[in-house]
């Protein structure tokens, strides 16, 4: 019989570079799988690593290799830190997404640093790591992979909503997962309140106190993203031409901008789970924090909006690359084709044996 129960470290490092997010958690399987975060952490990068990493995609694939050894040496401290710290002698993988230093789906290539041979041999462990490769080999597009985490672990929910630097949702529609972006959030708020002096608008406070204009509010619900099917997904390039240029015409205050923006942000988010009635809809992300904008969102919709504790809406995404090494080791499916859009479902992962 299968293993039911799993002690593993789940790693992640996302996009926007805030640091390392390590959580130690226990995976079992009765009718459905449970998980319990036992420790949870955000190791912030140092300013080298920072540096490195946001001046990447400058790099060739050669440099790209050479910086991989360097960044595997330094994750594999990091997790090793992780280990000795909480005194983790129990682990049964520590599963890592590393961080993404290259994504061209198209052109079949997706490379994830920090998923070196290495991190089993020094850290006397097994891992399962490099989860995207084997789905764009399949032709999907090797992201997002959190959806199946979402169907395995939170299928209490009807919506599971995230708030970072955009947001995305993931909802079964016909008994399929699918999933996809909304609308840009964080990233925006963020650049407009930098220009205050601040790194974001804490509790949304200064959206609070702003107006909303409502002929910007217009052009931006006219957006012909809003329009379009899934899958679709929205990054900064798409931002930039799109979104500051029409709020930097209006030449609002910032805190004008602000609410405005806010105000938008509800309107596409019910917009989507307004799709379904008397439902549930689970929400993470930084964009939680925001409590104005949590307000606003509850002023256009009737369905439940839930916000988990903390750990979980700071932590979901490491918590379900550990879940994903959890369904290679049983050699189960954790990549579904009707997120990523590859050839078949598939158990995708690297699993690195620790040299005894
Ligand atoms: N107290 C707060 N008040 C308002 N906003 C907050 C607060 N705390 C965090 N945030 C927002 O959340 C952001 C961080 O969220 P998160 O870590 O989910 O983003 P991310 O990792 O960049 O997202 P992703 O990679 O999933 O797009 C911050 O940059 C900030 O905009
Ligand atoms: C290639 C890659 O690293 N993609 C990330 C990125 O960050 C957010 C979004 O773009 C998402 O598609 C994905 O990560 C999440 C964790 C995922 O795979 O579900």
């Amino acid at each position: 019989m299968a293993k039911n129960k799993f002690k593993v470290i789940g790693v992640m490092s996302g996009t926007s570079l805030d640091g390392i997010d390590l959580v130690y958690v226990i995976f079992e399987k009765g009718k459905q799988w449970q998980f319990d975060i036992v420790y949870s952490e955000t190791v912030a990068y140092p300013k080298f690593w920072e540096e490195q990493l946001t001046g990447l995609v400058a790099n060739t694939f050669e440099e790209l290799k050479v910086i991989d050894v360097a960044y595997t040496k330094y994750i594999t401290g990091v997790i090793g830190d992780f280990i000795k710290k909480y005194n983790l002698n129990d682990i049964d993988a520590v599963c890592s997404h590393g961080h993404t230093a290259l994504h061209q789906p198209e052109k079949k290539l997706t490379y994830q640093i920090g998923n070196l041979q290495m991190l089993a041999e020094v850290l006397g462990q097994k891992v399962v790591c490099d989860f995207r490769v084997q789905d764009v080999e399949y032709g999907g597009q090797g992201a997002p992979l959190v959806p199946i985490g979402d169907k395995l672990l939170f299928s209490d929910y009807d919506f599971c909503l995230n708030l970072g630097g955009f947001a995305n949702i993931s909802t079964d529609e016909n008994d399929k997962r699918i999933a996809y972006d909304i609308c840009p959030v964080n990233i925006v708020l963020n650049h407009y309140v930098k220009q205050l002096g601040f790194d974001y608008d804490d509790s949304g406070t200064i959206a609070a106190s702003g107006s909303v204009n409502a002929e910007l509010l217009d052009k931006l619900n006219a957006l012909g993203f809003y329009k379009e099917a899934y899958p679709k997904s929205l990054g900064l390039e798409w931002v930039k031409v799109n979104i500051f240029p029409l709020i930097d015409a209006f030449q609002l205050e910032i805190k004008d901008i602000l609410s405005t923006f806010v105000e938008h942000i509800a309107i596409q988010l019910a917009a989507e789970i307004n799709k379904k009635e008397l439902a549930s809809v689970y929400v993470t992300g930084g964009g939680v924090y925001n409590a104005y904008l949590i307000e606003r969102l509850k002023h256009y919709t009737n369905n439940t909006i839930l916000i988990p504790e903390n750990a979980i809406v700071e932590f979901k995404e490491a918590l379900i690359f550990g879940f994903l090494g959890v369904l290679k080791l049983r050699n189960e499916n954790n990549c579904l084709q009707s997120v990523t859009g590859a050839n078949r479902d598939h158990s995708s992962g690297k699993i690195y044996l620790p040299e005894k």
